[in-house]
Parts: C-alpha cells; structure tokens; sequence
C-alpha cells in the first residue's frame, strides 16, 4: 500500500484482553509494529480506546458502569495507564508519543477544529506520534462522539490520511455477526459505498461501543477526504506491516471519492443535527445529484426546533435522509416558507432573507 499518512485505531476489545487487563503483550506487538512504520517514513495517528475498561479493572468493577459519571471516573483512571502503557512501549523503541483528548465540540467550533489540525499535522512533521482519545471527563451524553471508530475517521478527516487502519478482535468485516453466527464469512473487499454491507453490521461487544456498525460509518465518513479504510485483527501476527506490504487481510474498504474541501469535511463532522426538512423530487435531484443550493420552493414540510445556522437533515419523501446542512432561517420562519418562491419570501417573513434555505456551500449529501 503506498499510504504515507495513517490512522489506526485500536479498540477496547483489542486492547484489554476482554476486559481482564490492559494486555501487555498487544501493546507491545503493535507499538513495535508502529515503530517500524515510522521508521520508513510512514506519518502515524494512534487512536487508541481502552480508558474506560482500563478503568473499569483498576477499579475492581464487575463491569462496564452505565452511569454517566461512573463511566467517566473510570475513564479518567483509565487514561493515565492507558497513555503510561502506551510510552512504556514506545520509549524502549526511541518514538516519541503525544497525548490528544478531543470532544465533539472541539470539531464543532471551526476555529478548535483548524487549531486541532495545525497540532496534529504539527506533531507528525516533528515525528512524534500522537495518541488520540476522546476527552471522555468532559462530555455529556449529548454531545459524546460515543465510539471511537467514529473519532478515528474524524482524525483521517484532520489530517487527510491516505488510510484509516480499523484494528479489532475480528478478521474484519463479515457478511453477518460472527460472534452470533459461525457461518459468517469475511469480506476481503468492497466499496465503502456498497448499500448491502448496512444489511450486514451489527453491534458489538460488552467492552466496545458500536460494533461494525460504527466501523462503516466511520469508513464512509473518512473517505470524504479519500482515506481507505481497512477493519482488519490486530491479533493477526504483523499485521501491520503485512498490509502496508500490500498483503490482501482483513477487509479493504476503498472509495473511488476524490477528497472533499475541507469546509465539506468539517460539515460531514458536525454529528448531531437539530431539526429536518421535507424536500420533494425535484430538490432532492437539484441538491443531491446536481449540487444545488436547496430554495424554499422544493421544502414541503419542516420537523424539530432549530436557530438560523443550525446544522438540519434533508429528507426525500420517503423520510430517507440525503442531504444535511446549516440553515439559513429559524424554523419559524423556515416554516412559513414552505413551497414559497424566492419572490414572495419578503412578503412572507417582513424582510429579504437569503434566498436559498440551505446554501449549496454549507450543504452535503449523505447515505451510501
Ligand atoms: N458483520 C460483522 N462482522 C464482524 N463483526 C461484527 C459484525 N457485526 C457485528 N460485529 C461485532 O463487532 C465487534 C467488534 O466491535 P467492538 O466490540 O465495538 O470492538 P472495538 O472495541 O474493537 O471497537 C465484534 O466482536 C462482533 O461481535
Ligand atoms: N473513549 C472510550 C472509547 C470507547 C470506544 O469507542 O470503544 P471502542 O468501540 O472499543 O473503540 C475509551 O477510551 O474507553
């Protein structure tokens, strides 16, 4: 493979033995594997999960705690030996790591947003190799990222990786559960736009967060900035280097999306939208295949509370969303707008407001 930026993310599942211990032997055999791809002249971002289940076992806890400040209790006893097993690792191996807690509001806000990019890309041209969590002490449910795949491909998004290396306790991505079905079957390969694999990713475990479901998603999200994704084991032996040696493990998900710009990215990053309208045919050709702005003339019907500037889902007549982005009316006034042409709006809400509902800079479409 000839990815010279890369992300990799280790998961919970992956990194704590099921939940037993942080395992020593994992960090070890990846940390080296890291080692040596920095020492070819490959930029690394570690995302590593792990803090709460770290956590979890250092203090004595029968299982993953459901309230939200035990869990983050325990991530914030987890951290500090998640990142001290982490440099313990890497020291012997002469790399330098950095420690990055974000939260989704750190991405939310565009200026933290570029000033986390400048960091990072800052830290790898030092070759140091950051070590990315999400802040968990810090985030309310609301607005948790909630799994790290997701954060992972944000990460890709920041640094414009080539590839985003998903690293879990399966062989990858199956056409079913494996852990449920034993008949299920590896995919070596697919494009991260295929609409099948939804039908084919569940949830995951008691230690991990989203499954495979978040995998995909995370895959979908980093190949808007042209990043492959590969969901591959990180207990397969050098796995590291075999698939930068270009060996077929695991599941490749390619994408054949030129990169976004960077302000699209940042859009596709803003998680949690407030609200949602109802385009009819012809908007949702206009928006999603001809890259239109979206004009109150094609909304037939607006759901949710929402300020000017709120990010907003677009959806057919189906109730699928297509599209999603920031709004240029309060939904008061996006309602009285419904159907409206531009040359009425005046008279509709008392002044000129913007023409477009949604401007074609501030929109992006979604799905597969
Ligand atoms: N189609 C699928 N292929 C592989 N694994 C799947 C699939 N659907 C659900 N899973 C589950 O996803 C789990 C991996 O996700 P997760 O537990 O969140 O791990 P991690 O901690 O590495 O993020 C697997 O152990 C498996 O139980
Ligand atoms: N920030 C959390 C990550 C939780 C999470 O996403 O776990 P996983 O699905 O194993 O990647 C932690 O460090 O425990």
């Amino acid at each position: 493979m000839s990815a010279k930026r890369w992300v990799i993310k280790i998961g919970s599942a992956l990194l704590t033995d099921d939940g037993k211990r942080l395992d020593r032997d994992i960090i070890d055999s990846l940390t080296t594997q890291i080692a040596q791809l920095l020492g070819g002249g490959i930029e690394v971002v570690l995302v590593s999960s792990g803090a709460v289940a770290a956590g979890v076992v250092r203090l004595g806890m029968s299982e993953r705690p459901h309230d939200l400040h035990d869990l983050q209790a325990a991530a914030a006893v987890g951290q500090s030996a998640l990142v001290r097993a982490y440099e313990d690792a890497l020291q012997p191996k002469g790399v330098l790591s950095a420690q990055i807690l974000l939260s989704h509001a750190d991405i939310l806000a565009r200026d933290r947003y570029l000033n986390a990019r400048a960091t990072l890309k800052t830290l790898l041209a030092m070759g140091v190799l950051p070590i990315v969590n999400e802040n968990d002490t810090v985030v309310t449910d609301e607005i948790r990222l909630g799994d790290n795949d997701t954060l992972a491909a944000l990460v890709a998004n920041l640094v414009d990786a080539d590839a985003l290396l998903i690293l879990t306790d399966q062989s990858g991505l199956y056409d079913r559960n494996p852990s449920i079905d034993s008949d299920a079957r590896l995919i070596d390969h697919a494009s991260v736009s295929d609409a099948s694999l939804d039908g084919m990713v569940g949830e995951g475990g008691t230690l991990g967060r989203g499954g495979m479901v978040t995998k995909l998603r995370a895959a979908r999200l980093a190949a808007r900035s042209g990043t492959m994704t590969v969901i591959a084991s990180g207990k397969e032996a050098n796995v590291i280097e075999r698939i930068r040696s270009g060996e077929t493990i695991g599941t490749l998900l390619h994408t054949d999306r030129r990169p976004e710009s960077a302000r699209k990215q940042w859009l596709a990053s803003l998680l949690h939208a407030k609200g949602a309208l109802i385009l009819d045919d012809g908007a949702v050709r206009g928006v999603v295949q001809q890259g239109r702005s979206l004009l109150p003339v094609g909304v037939t019907g607006v759901e949710g509370r929402f300020d000017r500037g709120d990010l907003v889902r677009c959806l057919n007549l189906e109730g699928r969303e297509v599209a999603r982005g920031l709004i240029n009316y309060p939904d008061q006034e996006a309602r009285q707008l419904i159907g409206v042409i531009s040359s009425d709006i005046e008279s509709r809400i008392g002044y000129g407001g913007d023409v477009e509902m949604i401007h074609r800079d501030n929109l992006i479409t979604v799905g597969s």
